[in-house]
């Protein structure tokens, strides 16, 4: 099997767990298996480093300055992975075998990098070494040292992964794999076990950054991403698995929605207010399909089959708790739902959605995001006019 072990570096935060990585390193190559190692910097010195450039520093310098914990990581594993015997090479931006490139706007070249990368993984095959690389760290076409971004070192691991057409990407870190929520803030968390790469996308960019977000949108359906504790030991199990592939789509629901709208002060001075009136629709077994809540009103998206029957639970909540007004339903509307993978990375994103709609005097009723996607309520008859539109424009 091909494995890119990338070590966090939480888990790379002394000699003692260099000395971990290197043993289960080296236990998965004792085995037989292909591995190429992607190290951040260790603990926090990438952290260290920026605090400590007190002066006016250009891109082109602070980039260097902070290279070298990386630097610094790959030459401990190479070295520790050495006392056990295991021939491995260090690799950083200027090394001839170096993958990651980026061109004029600081992205990564996609073509450069999987040309290089495909090498590479050719390379380690036929010679049988270990490639220890500098996770976070990119060169571009002249030669210079750039980064990633903050948390680079994930984006590093799930490229290479997907360009060296590796079986797996194993995340290395300190926490056991993805929580039921941040072991640090709650209690009694737990491994959720499996999750989707849309999933933790989603928790990835409001915060749970155990995996970086941007490392997701690299991660194909047939290689498989892990998250595991490096107190673990053993490369090739345990942990959380990630699985799927990330969907770009912009999709049409097929049938109409009904919107109901109940309005009153209460919706944002009555605490309970909002259950209480999801409760009713729940114990009328009715599917909301979203919520949009607004100052003095709250709006329920339902399929419009179960309009009447909504509107009218709905209404006998408005009498019975005594704080909303009234409740009225607006019918025939279609949504679109946009979700990618950069969408939360594209800045203007939402006017390239709705100045083309505006000059088309196409109305929205609603616009609902989240951290991966975008919902754009409207009129049923201009559906196939604004599905066209939206297309046209991301
Ligand atoms: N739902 C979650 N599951 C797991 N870890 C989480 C979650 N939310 C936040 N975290 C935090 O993510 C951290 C791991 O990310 P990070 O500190 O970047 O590790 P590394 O240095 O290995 O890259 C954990 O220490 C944990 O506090
Ligand atoms: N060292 C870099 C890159 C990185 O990904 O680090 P870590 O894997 O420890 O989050 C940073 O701190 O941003």
């Amino acid at each position: 099997m091909r494995v890119v072990a990338k070590f966090g570096g939480t888990s790379l935060g002394n000699g003692d767990r260099v000395n971990r990585a290197a043993d289960s390193i080296a236990a998965a190559v004792n085995e037989g298996h292909e591995v190429a190692v992607v190290a951040s910097a260790m603990g926090s010195t990438t952290d260290f480093l920026l605090d400590a450039i007190t002066f006016e520093a250009d891109e082109a310098d602070e980039a260097e300055i902070v290279s070298m914990g990386e630097r610094t990581s790959v030459r401990m594993l190479k070295a520790a992975l050495g006392a056990r015997g295991i021939d491995a090479k260090f690799l950083e931006p200027g090394t001839e075998e170096w993958p990651v490139i980026t061109d004029e706007h600081g992205q990564v070249d996609v073509e450069e990098t999987q040309r290089r990368a495909k090498q590479l993984a050719a390379d380690m095959a036929a010679e049988g070494y270990v490639p220890v690389a500098t996770g976070f760290l990119a060169q571009d076409h002249a030669g210079n040292v750039t980064t990633l971004g903050r948390g680079g070192s994930d984006t590093t691991a799930v490229m290479l992964g997907n360009y060296m057409s590796a079986d797996e990407v194993v995340i290395i870190t300190d926490v056991e794999g993805v929580m039921t929520g941040d072991p640090r803030v709650v209690e009694g968390a737990r491994n959720v076990g499996e999750i989707t790469v849309d999933e933790l996308r989603n928790l990835s960019f409001r915060g749970a950054e155990v995996v970086a977000p941007s490392a997701l949108s690299y991660k194909t359906g047939d290689m498989t991403v892990r998250v595991a504790h490096y107190q673990h030991g053993d490369l090739l199990q345990g942990g959380t698995t990630i699985e799927g592939q990330f969907q770009n789509l912009i999709d049409m629901r097929e049938k109409p929605l009904a919107c109901l709208t109940a309005a009153g002060r209460a919706i944002r001075n009555s605490p309970g207010i909002l259950s209480d009136l999801s409760d009713v629709l729940t114990d009328a077994d009715i599917n909301v399909d979203a919520v949009a809540s607004g100052m003095d009103s709250v709006s329920f998206y339902v399929d419009e089959g179960v309009a009447e029957r909504a509107e009218n639970v709905l209404h006998q909540a408005v009498i019975d708790l005594e704080e909303l007004s009234s409740v009225t339903v607006d019918d025939d509307i279609a949504v679109i739902r946009i979700t990618g993978g950069e969408l939360p990375n594209q800045s203007g994103i939402l006017e390239e959605i709705i100045a083309p709609l505006a000059t088309e005097h196409i109305n929205i009723q609603d616009l609902i995001t989240s951290a991966t996607s975008i919902s754009v309520f409207l009129e049923w008859d201009d559906r196939e006019q604004a599905l066209e539109i939206i297309q046209d424009a991301i």
